[in-house]
């Protein structure tokens, strides 16, 4: 079977990679995705300067062994370390590169698209809109009429085609107004769907103590538990950006998952949990995995079966 995919115009071998923010924060951490069995990979959210993040705890799986919390707080290097990198970086591999940037500000993501346009590379750039753990800092995502200014400014300075990281959303209508504010931008070409369910609260029955250090216990929930809201979001947005694609991340455990994703209209799909908590094996374990299950159903390649989610 064809595991193969594409996403932005370039070919990944497989059309697994990790979730931005899990396995990608450092050269050493890029180097096991480059080694791994993943079909691409994708940065930690870059801001432009370096940032140490907020106090640990802050990412745990959670006992229920159901998904995780975190409240990172947006530890990188900095957004010059990561254009180092992309610069650096054997484009004539396999695996394409996906860069995530998330300024703090407007004026930073415009800071830092510049400077990657100006370095002219084959990565693709991916805006994120959806952090929801840097304190006193909301999330674009759900912020319409400022996520729409931010793309009138950025997509015509990234100029090329590029994708932005939502986080996830729980009504039809603001399905229909984040689709029509992305479909006025003809090179945002893709959306990855989803980041973290925003501020969730994770309590130990012992000690009666949230879990995590920051924002008192308050982070994003990842994991097996997100994996009926990744779908929806998946395929209201495949429903709804015609011509654009989806990426989608969130509660693949498995190649079940991925298989789900996929019938809901992924071309791509990205692992942060399992692969927090498994490790850079996890790719072959999956891709073995969605390789059984599409030999067992007879589909021979991911167009196959993509988007045909049946309905009743
Ligand atoms: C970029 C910051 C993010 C973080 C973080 O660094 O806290 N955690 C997430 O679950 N999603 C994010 O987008």
């Amino acid at each position: 079977v064809d595991l193969s995919t594409k996403v932005a115009g370039l070919s990944l071998p497989n059309l697994l990679f990790n979730a931005s923010g899990v396995c990608c924060q450092t050269e050493a951490d890029l180097k096991l995705m480059i080694e791994s069995e993943s079909g691409s990979l994708i940065t930690k959210s870059a801001t432009y300067e370096y940032r140490e993040g907020n106090p640990s705890p802050r990412y745990l799986p959670l006992p229920s062994g159901l998904g995780s919390i975190n409240s990172m707080g947006l530890p990188n290097e900095g957004y010059e370390y990561y254009l180092n990198f992309a610069k650096n970086y054997d484009y004539s591999s396999k695996k394409p590169l996906f860069i995530s940037l998330s300024g703090l500000s407007l004026a930073d993501n415009v800071k830092m698209c510049e400077a990657f346009v100006a370095a002219d590379l084959p990565c693709v750039l991916e805006v994120n809109f959806s952090c929801p753990n840097v304190p006193g800092k909301p999330q674009l995502g759900y912020d319409m009429e400022a996520m729409e200014n931010a793309l009138n400014v950025l997509a015509p300075l990234i100029k090329k085609p590029f994708g932005v990281k939502l986080p996830p959303y729980f009504d039809i209508a603001h399905f229909d107004t984040a689709a029509a504010i992305f479909n006025k931008f003809d090179n945002l070409v893709y959306v990855t769907c989803i980041n973290s369910v925003g501020n969730g609260l994770a309590i130990d029955f012992e000690t009666e103590s949230a879990l995590i250090k920051p924002k008192d216990g308050f982070g994003g929930l990842g994991g097996l538990m997100v994996l009926n809201t990744a779908l929806a979001n998946v395929n209201a947005f495949y429903r709804r950006l015609p011509g654009k694609q989806v990426i989608g991340v969130g509660g693949v455990t498995s190649g079940k998952e991925v298989f789900l994703h996929v019938l809901a209209g992924a071309s791509a799909v990205q692992i942060g949990t399992t692969l927090k908590e498994e490790g850079p094996t996890v790719f072959a374990r999956i891709n073995k995995e969605l390789t059984d299950i599409m030999i067992a159903k007879g589909y021979k390649s991911l167009d196959e079966f993509r988007g045909k989610v049946k309905t009743l």
